[in-house]
């Protein structure tokens, strides 16, 4: 079989070789001529697959290997017998991590403890569900937003949007991008909404970019300066609004998923998608290939601050300040050079530095700092007490 991959799929070769002939193309400009010949279409969140670059082809199976898929035309697939699987919480860890990283930093410069606050989240999916139970176990108040569930599994449990807006102190969204339907999310956070946060709410998006309407968030930042925004996700991604990216408190490049084990399992998991379609034996997994982290220990042992020591583990792991200051020297430096920022949008995701999460990191304490790290495992970290 004939394989056509975005080139920006980590271990495409190493997975599917032994399934066919691969060629791997820039995602972001697929052509209809260039996957004429696949039987496979393997992409990520930035190829559009629908008629315009499907007909004509011989393609059978598409697979993303992302979570989201708003930019596969599902329903062309399935009228035109295509097979399709996406790769379901994949990355869901390393988007938790990274709202724990921006949490962690957000309290250390604005001075709050984590726990006296109440968090928002809006969607309560792999990543929604898994960042609850994380910060419900940190001792934060969480509160949750999801009318798809709270429909099927009953309303207890869950927070009307907009009761949820006035009760959080941090808002967290989580959605996929929706535009028909029930329950569409395109700018589910809208002018109104933003309008009505209270002054010194938090407000992230690492779901999808349309469901924050940018123009107005760019308003509310520009009259009153008084709620910090941490945009992950942007509305026309590559080409950002650079005016806003200036405007925002943590701004980086949708690379909130982009740990290096949430991209490699999402590889894996088209891999197994691939064989199941086409009843094939899935020879390949991922623990044979994963390279091990290039930190693997650190030693806190005789830190007696609990708190220094959380900031220490997070920020040895994955420090978003580090995202946010490339994206900033990036854009500064091209619109210096009146370059277009599109490119420097996707170079910044394609070059993205290795990342790895949490639990690669063990980390090493004194037997008699139980309290350390009772709190440092409910952050994701491993923990080896000993002397
Ligand atoms: N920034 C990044 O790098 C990444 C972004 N994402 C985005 O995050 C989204 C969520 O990821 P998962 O949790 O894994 O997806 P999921 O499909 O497991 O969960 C999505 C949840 O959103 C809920 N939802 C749908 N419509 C809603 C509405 N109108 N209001 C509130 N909730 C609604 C669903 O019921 C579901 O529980 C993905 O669809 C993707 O677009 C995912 C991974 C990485
Ligand atoms: O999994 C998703 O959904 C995401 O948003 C991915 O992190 C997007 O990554 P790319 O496919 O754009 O590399």
């Amino acid at each position: 079989m004939h394989i056509v991959a975005d080139e920006n799929i980590p271990l495409i070769r190493e997975f599917f070789a032994e399934l066919g002939s691969i060629e791997t193309l820039p995602g972001r400009d697929m052509t209809a001529d260039q996957i004429r010949k696949a039987d496979v279409l393997l992409v990520r969140s930035i190829t559009r697959v629908n008629r315009e670059l499907l007909e004509g082809s011989r393609v059978k199976f598409v697979a993303t290997a992302t979570i989201g898929c708003d930019h596969i035309d599902l329903e062309y697939l399935n009228d035109n017998n295509i097979g399709f699987a996406n790769a379901p919480g994949c990355n869901a860890n390393s988007v938790v991590e990274y709202v724990l990283s921006v949490l962690t930093l957000l309290s250390d410069q604005e001075a709050f403890l984590m726990q006296d606050k109440t968090i928002g989240i809006i969607g309560a999916g792999n990543v929604g569900s898994r960042l609850q139970e994380r910060l419900s176990s940190l001792g934060l108040k969480v509160l949750v937003n999801d009318p798809p569930r709270a429909r099927k599994e009953g309303e207890a449990g869950f927070s009307d949007l907009d009761e949820l807006l006035a009760q959080s102190d941090i808002i967290s969204m989580h959605t996929p991008l929706i535009t028909e339907g029930d329950y569409p999310t395109v700018h589910l956070m809208n002018e109104k909404r933003i309008q009505s946060l209270k002054p010194g709410t938090v407000l992230i998006n690492s779901g999808r970019g349309d469901t924050l309407d940018n123009e107005a968030l760019k308003r509310r930042l520009m009259e009153s300066d008084d709620i910090i925004a941490v945009l992950d996700v942007w509305e026309n991604e590559p080409g950002i609004d650079h005016e806003l990216m200036e405007l925002v408190d943590i701004a980086t490049p949708h690379i909130a998923g982009y740990s290096l084990d949430g991209k490699l399992g999402g590889t894996e998991m088209v891999y197994q998608a691939v064989c199941q379609h086409f009843g094939l034996p899935v020879r390949k997994k991922l623990g044979q290939l994963m390279p091990e982290p290039a930190l693997k220990k650190i030693s806190l042992a005789g830190h007696a601050h609990r708190w220094w020591s959380t900031l220490t583990a997070v920020r040895a792991c994955y420090d978003v300040r580090n995202d946010d200051i490339a994206m900033r020297r990036a854009f500064g430096k091209a619109a210096r050079r009146k370059q277009p920022l599109g490119p420097v949008f996707d170079e910044l995701r394609r070059d993205y530095p290795v990342r790895r999460e949490f639990p690669t990191l063990k980390i090493q304490l004194k037997t008699n700092q139980k309290k350390l790290a009772d709190r440092l495992e409910r952050f994701g970290f491993s923990i080896r007490l000993g002397k």
